[in-house]
């Protein structure tokens, strides 16, 4: 029923398109919104007024500007933007549908929900699950940061919130953070979960912080207000949490100044190697993640940092 009622959507779009222009398909899908969990595969892009609006979908709601190549991604999925298994496959084929767009040029990622990027994994799918569940949750934070890490696009995190764990993960996977000033976190806090980072995680966080900074980071599992993850280079830049899109479309429009082959050639080239390994290492990273995460003494911690949680309000 819903296919069909997207199919039948889309057969009007295009009429009233073609019949009567951007403005009048504008007004009628804004009253209208298109719903949907999955890929922008269904939706075939439409032109306005020199624009190319892509899908949306519940959980992320993309926008495409076709005269710079920019697509806008933004997570949308209340009250957190907690990454659950519909968030991922929707995040991962979003990003996935981009790449192949010979005219996207750049990814800005941001948070439909100023205040809060993401806060991490959905604690709940890695809380009294099943082996397999956790198996394959750990497969979909894999394939999603797979999609985003090994982009050809130039890929800006627009980070308008507090963004611990794997919403910092998300930031780390793009090639450039803009963060909020003011008082938001940022960091990989797993090990207060007891949580340890995999492998890639690690070495993407040694690739942006340094050495010494990520182990200790890591270690202590540390949260960062704005101005010091600036200083430690985990964010490239700062913006008041209001300009924080603008000052991240200002910057994709500096980098599309370089030839975009050269900008992905490089990139790749320093990138391969951790893509390559996480491909090759795949079965035995979701074998390790699901093993620690099921032991017991694991389970109690995040029961207890979950009932923490709860207590905070
Ligand atoms: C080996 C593993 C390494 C892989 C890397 C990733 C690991 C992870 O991502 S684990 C997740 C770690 N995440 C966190 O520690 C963040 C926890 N959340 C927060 O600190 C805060 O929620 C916040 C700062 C992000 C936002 O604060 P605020 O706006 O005040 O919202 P609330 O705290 O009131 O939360 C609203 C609502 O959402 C629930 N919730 C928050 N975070 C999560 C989460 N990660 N997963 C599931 N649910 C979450 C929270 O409990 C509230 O629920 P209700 O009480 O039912 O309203």
């Amino acid at each position: 029923v819903r296919n069909s009622l997207i199919s039948g959507n889309e057969t009007i779009k295009m009429a009233l398109t073609i019949a009567v222009g951007g403005r009048v398909w504008r007004k009628f899908f804004k009253t209208f919104p298109f719903r949907s969990n999955s890929a922008l595969k269904r939706f075939p892009t439409c032109r306005a007024n020199g624009r190319l609006y892509s899908t949306s979908s519940d959980v992320v709601l993309v926008r495409k500007d076709e005269e710079s190549g920019i697509a806008t991604v933004r997570m949308n999925n209340p009250p957190v933007n907690s990454l659950n298994p519909t968030l991922m496959v929707a995040l991962r084929s979003c990003f996935e549908e981009l790449e192949k767009d010979k005219t996207c040029r750049a990814l800005i990622l941001t948070s439909q929900k100023p205040k809060v990027f993401s806060a991490g994994l959905d604690i709940l799918q890695l809380y009294q699950k099943s082996p397999d569940h956790v198996a394959q949750f750990w497969e979909k934070v894999q394939d999603m940061w797979l999609a985003l890490y090994g982009s050809r696009l130039i890929t800006m995190a627009a980070i308008n919130g507090h963004c611990p764990a794997a919403g910092c993960l998300l930031g780390l996977a793009c090639d450039y953070r803009i963060m909020a000033e003011g008082n938001f976190r940022i960091g990989l806090n797993e090990t207060q979960l007891d949580l340890v980072a995999p492998f890639w995680l690690r070495q993407t966080m040694i690739d942006v912080i340094g050495y010494r900074q990520a182990e200790m980071a890591l270690m202590i599992g540390a949260l960062y207000p704005s101005d010091k993850a600036l200083q430690l280079g985990l964010v490239d830049k700062l913006a008041p949490i209001e300009d924080v899109q603008t000052v991240a479309e200002e910057e994709v429009k500096n980098w599309l100044k370089i030839p975009d082959q050269a900008r992905a050639i490089t990139k790749m080239a320093s990138r391969k190697p951790l893509l390559d390994e996480l491909r090759r290492r795949k079965q035995e990273d979701i074998q390790t993640f699901r093993d620690e995460t099921t032991r017991e003494s694991v389970q109690k911690s995040i029961q207890q940092y979950l009932e923490k949680l709860k207590a905070k309000k």
